[in-house]
């Protein structure tokens, strides 16, 4: 027997991860995104993807999230290989311990403000009622609870972007993966969203995958990681 047991992953900061991802390498036709990325965060941890354009930083968030499967290597969530999952596994996932906020809200323009945040709820089982005073509360903290009744059409997009962070904690997640959240406001405004999402983050407990190309965004994060030709290194171990 090797006198080398393998110890337990551990992030840079020393917590034991609750997402890791290692090895990752996924080719678009003749393009590689991702060669060889390796990642890790805790529970609670706020980590800064960074990167150049065309990176990969994009392509991890969705390996991480079971969105886009890797040709090679592994993601591994709370102990469990997303690849053992099946298609309707990964999605439970997704509902129940994930949450997302991208570039544009993409909240459902049919549906107010309101019934945009109640809905995870409701997909996963809770009632009309208490789905709507849930979301009025985190609509609430978001500071938008006057937009509830409105349409996404009816708001700014700083409002909107606070809407789309409300419905993405809603349900509790475990994990909250934010693609440049705050990559189409004004620096006031994105500022503000950044502040709401990471101490609503932190009151949850939340780690929080936050890929951005700005480094005033980044500077909201416990930690950066830098994506450049497919590979991802934590600055915390370059210095
Ligand atoms: N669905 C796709 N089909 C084909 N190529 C893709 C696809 N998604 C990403 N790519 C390519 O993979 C590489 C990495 O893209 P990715 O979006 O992950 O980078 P990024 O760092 O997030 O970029 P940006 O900051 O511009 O959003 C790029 O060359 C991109 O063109």
């Amino acid at each position: 027997m090797s006198q080398n047991a393998p110890t337990a992953p551990t992030t840079p900061s020393g917590a034991a991860p609750l997402l890791v991802a290692s090895g990752l390498h996924k080719t678009y036709g003749a393009t590689p995104a991702l060669a060889g990325a390796d990642f890790a965060i805790a529970s609670g941890e706020v980590v800064a993807v960074m990167g150049p354009s065309g990176s990969g930083k994009s392509t991890l968030l969705h390996c991480l999230a079971g969105i886009v499967p890797p040709d090679g290597g592994t993601v591994s969530y709370a102990g469990r290989d997303l690849a053992g999952l099946s298609d309707a596994g990964r999605s439970a996932l997704r509902r129940g311990d994930f949450g997302f906020v991208f570039q544009f809200g993409q909240l459902v323009p049919e549906l107010t403000c309101e019934e945009n945040v109640a809905l995870p709820l409701r997909l996963t089982g809770v009632g009309r009622k208490e789905a709507g005073a849930r979301a009025a509360e985190w609509l609430g903290r978001l500071e938008v609870d006057d937009v509830r009744h409105h349409r996404p059409g009816q708001i700014s997009g700083g409002q909107g972007q606070r809407v789309a962070v409300a419905r993405a904690l809603v349900n509790n997640p475990r994990v909250l993966f934010a693609d440049e959240p705050t990559g189409a406001l004004d620096s006031l405004n994105g500022e503000r969203v950044m502040e709401l999402l990471v101490s609503a983050a932190r009151d949850t407990g939340a780690a929080v995958v936050l890929v951005t190309h700005e480094s005033r965004v980044a500077a909201y994060s416990d930690r950066e990681v830098v994506v450049r030709d497919g590979r991802a290194r934590d600055m915390a171990g370059a210095l």
